[in-house]
């Protein structure tokens, strides 16, 4: 086994002489959910589908379990599992026919009638794709990315149209496939999809690598200043400041044990991701690009 499970170097793609992949650099260790983030037309559907295979690179070295995606055969294929944005056709098969039809692809699969329940859609088994709604059409999706059993999974936006519990749900498939050793890259807009899920995130804008880290602590978020707030004499009262433990502790020394509407707030990572791309240069200002062959 190689000592990552995605390794990137210099990647590079234009299109029309725009860079839209721009030297980006990344590696992803065997078993971690890894989360892309950035702003709509940052490059990240582009990034995972070169990983993929599915499209060229201009430069830059590519390995995927070992092997380059451009270069890689069907072996490697059976590997990985893919859910793209583009949905399912809206089929005439059930959804029982299309996963079963599927794990004949794979030479080692899962069991289609246990997928079919982990992705909650066990009671729509006999319906016809085509009349699923999107969300239950999107968890075909899913259904179809996870039945080769794959050594790496990469989920484009996997969650977009999920109703709130079907979201919960697929957290917790995804963090049973990881706590079995599946690789994730996992891409989204969600920042609390991101908390959930991603051991590391990176954020990319305009092809490039804004910062990578623990979701946890990206971007200083851990040790960044505080704003404690309380009650005090009926007002509302609120301190800034980088040692909010020693602050909070004189709070409670002055107020002889209770401090009203006591609160300690952190940036979140929606405050850290929005300064992150927040420089108008990073967001995707350029008319869509026409659409050409890769
Ligand atoms: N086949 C193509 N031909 C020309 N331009 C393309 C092609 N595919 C993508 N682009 C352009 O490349 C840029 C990056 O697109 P990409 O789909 O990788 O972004 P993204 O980060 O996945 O965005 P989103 O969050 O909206 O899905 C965009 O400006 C897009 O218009």
């Amino acid at each position: 086994m190689t000592e990552t499970a995605v390794h990137v170097r210099g990647l590079s793609k234009r299109y029309g002489g725009t860079p839209v992949v721009d030297g980006l650099d990344l590696d992803i260790a065997h078993g971690e959910v890894f989360a892309l983030l950035g702003p709509n037309g940052a490059g990240k559907t582009t990034t995972v589908e070169i990983l993929e295979g599915y499209r060229d690179r201009d430069a830059g070295t590519v390995a995927v379990l070992g092997e380059d995606p451009g270069k890689a055969g069907r072996d490697w294929r059976s590997r990985i599992g893919i859910v793209s944005q583009t949905a399912t056709d809206a089929s005439e098969l059930t959804v029982r026919e299309v996963v079963t039809h599927f794990a004949a692809n794979y030479p080692r699969h899962r069991d289609p009638e246990t997928v079919i329940e982990q992705v909650g859609l066990g009671e729509h088994a006999k319906k016809r794709v085509g009349r699923l709604s999107g969300g239950q059409r999107r968890r075909v999706d899913v259904a179809l990315g996870i039945i080769g059993d794959p050594e790496l999974l990469f989920l484009d936006e996997p969650t977009t149209g999920f109703d709130p519990e079907a979201r919960v749900k697929f957290w917790q498939l995804i963090r049973q496939l990881s706590a079995e050793g599946t690789t994730i890259l996992l891409t989204t807009h969600y920042l609390d999809e991101v908390e959930a899920l991603a051991n590391r995130v990176a954020v990319i804008a305009r092809g490039r690598l804004k910062t990578i880290g623990e979701p946890e602590t990206l971007g200083g978020r851990a040790t960044a200043g505080a704003v404690v707030s309380w009650r005090e004499d009926g007002r509302l009262m609120e301190r800034e400041t980088t040692n909010p433990d020693q602050f909070v502790a004189e709070l409670v020394g002055k107020s002889g044990g209770h401090v009203p509407g006591l609160s300690v707030q952190r940036p979140s990572l929606e405050d850290v991701y929005l300064q992150l791309i927040g420089t108008s240069e990073d967001l995707d200002t350029t008319p869509e690009l026409r659409k050409e062959t890769a």
